[in-house]
């Protein structure tokens, strides 16, 4: 295989890409990387679900901010969080890039490139979803733009939407909020990430394996991703759902990055920072929870309301609007 100092060219990065992410074989993967088509077979009795995101240098990430490992990873993250959101199983991604020439001009450059390929393809490994295509030109600046594509499979009419929250619903969250945004504020104050611990924001975790578990156990009635904050998001899930909801401020799960910062600013964090990529999702009253899905934990921070305001209420008992405040790309 070539290194990454013989990526010279759209065709050599091209063969490059496909001789490094042949490492993943899927049985519903009947043609990949090479042909005018990608070729796929989902299983019989399933749906096949479709999303797409960009990742922007400067917007999504920053190449003096994000590690390239960490830039890759998030690109494909992304994607992988919205079919978690779905209850879906990942079945093929693709990856349009645009390349700046200074990335594929100089041995610096072409190293970044393949490290952000580590990244993106040790993600893809671990969840089993083969790189099944994409597009590649050459960026008009001197920004690199990915946008990924992920389809997915679930079982026929059974994906959690997220329009399906009723009233007297519980609210619940997965994993921590808040850790995305605080690890994003000490990287733009020129802080190194740290060797070791959690990386929110570096390598957020896709929860696949809960999003799943949620549609197969029949648990959730409604269920989305945490990508622009809470605040937006519940928003979102609320209209969706003609809801309202009480969020809770007190049980809500701060990340320990988030806390660094003190209770008030860890919280302002949680709400409106955004990134987390945990699920956000609700549940019949009825229902018995568990604290944990596949080793990660799950906590109750609200109840569903008969539509109405978004509040936020305090320990003490008041109540506040929680306006949506997390990130509006053209705001
Ligand atoms: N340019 C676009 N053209 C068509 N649909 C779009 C476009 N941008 C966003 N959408 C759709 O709008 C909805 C909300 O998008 P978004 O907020 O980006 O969702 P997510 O947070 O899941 O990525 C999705 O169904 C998405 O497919
Ligand atoms: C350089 C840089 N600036 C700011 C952020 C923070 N940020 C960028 S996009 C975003 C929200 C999520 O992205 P979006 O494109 O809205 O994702 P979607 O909701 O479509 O999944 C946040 C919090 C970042 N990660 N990197
Ligand atoms: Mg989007």
């Amino acid at each position: 295989m070539p290194g990454p100092g013989k990526i010279r060219g759209e065709l050599a990065l091209i063969e490059h890409i496909r001789q490094r992410s042949g490492a993943v074989e899927s049985p519903l993967l009947r043609l990949g990387i090479g042909d005018d088509c990608a070729v796929l077979r989902p299983p019989r009795g399933s749906d096949v679900l479709v999303t797409t995101d960009f990742t922007l240098e400067g917007r999504h990430f920053r190449r003096d901010w994000h590690t390239p490992e960490s830039a890759g990873h998030r690109t494909l993250a992304r994607g992988l969080s919205d079919l978690a959101a779905m209850g879906a199983q990942p079945m093929a991604a693709f990856l349009s890039l645009a390349v700046p020439r200074s990335l594929a001009a100089t041995a610096a450059g072409r190293k970044w490139l393949d490290r952000f390929f580590d990244g993106l393809l040790a993600l893809a490994a671990l969840h089993k979803v083969p790189l099944a295509g994409g597009d590649t030109s050459e960026a008009p600046t001197d920004h690199l733009l990915a946008d990924i594509t992920l389809l997915g499979t679930a079982p026929r009419g059974r994906e959690l939407r997220r329009s399906g929250a009723r009233a007297g619903d519980l609210l619940y969250v997965t994993g921590a909020l808040g850790g995305a945004a605080a690890e994003l504020q000490s990287l733009s104050q020129g802080k190194r990430p740290k060797k070791h611990g959690e990386h929110p924001q570096l390598f957020p975790i896709p929860r696949l394996v809960v999003g799943h578990a949620l549609l197969k156990r029949r648990l959730a009635t409604a269920c989305m991703d945490v990508s622009d904050g809470i605040s937006t998001d519940l928003a979102h899930l609320c209209q969706a759902s003609g809801v309202g909801a009480v969020v809770f401020a007190d049980p809500l799960p701060l990340h320990p990055l988030a806390a660094e910062h003190g209770k008030e600013a860890a919280l302002q964090l949680a709400l409106h920072g955004g990134e987390d990529y945990e699920l956000l999702f609700t549940a019949k009253p009825s229902v018995t929870m568990p604290r944990r899905i596949a080793g990660v934990p799950v906590t109750p921070i609200g109840r569903i309301t008969a539509a109405g305001p978004i509040l936020l209420e305090r320990s003490d008992g008041s109540a506040e609007p929680l306006a949506p405040a997390g990130w509006e790309h053209l705001r």
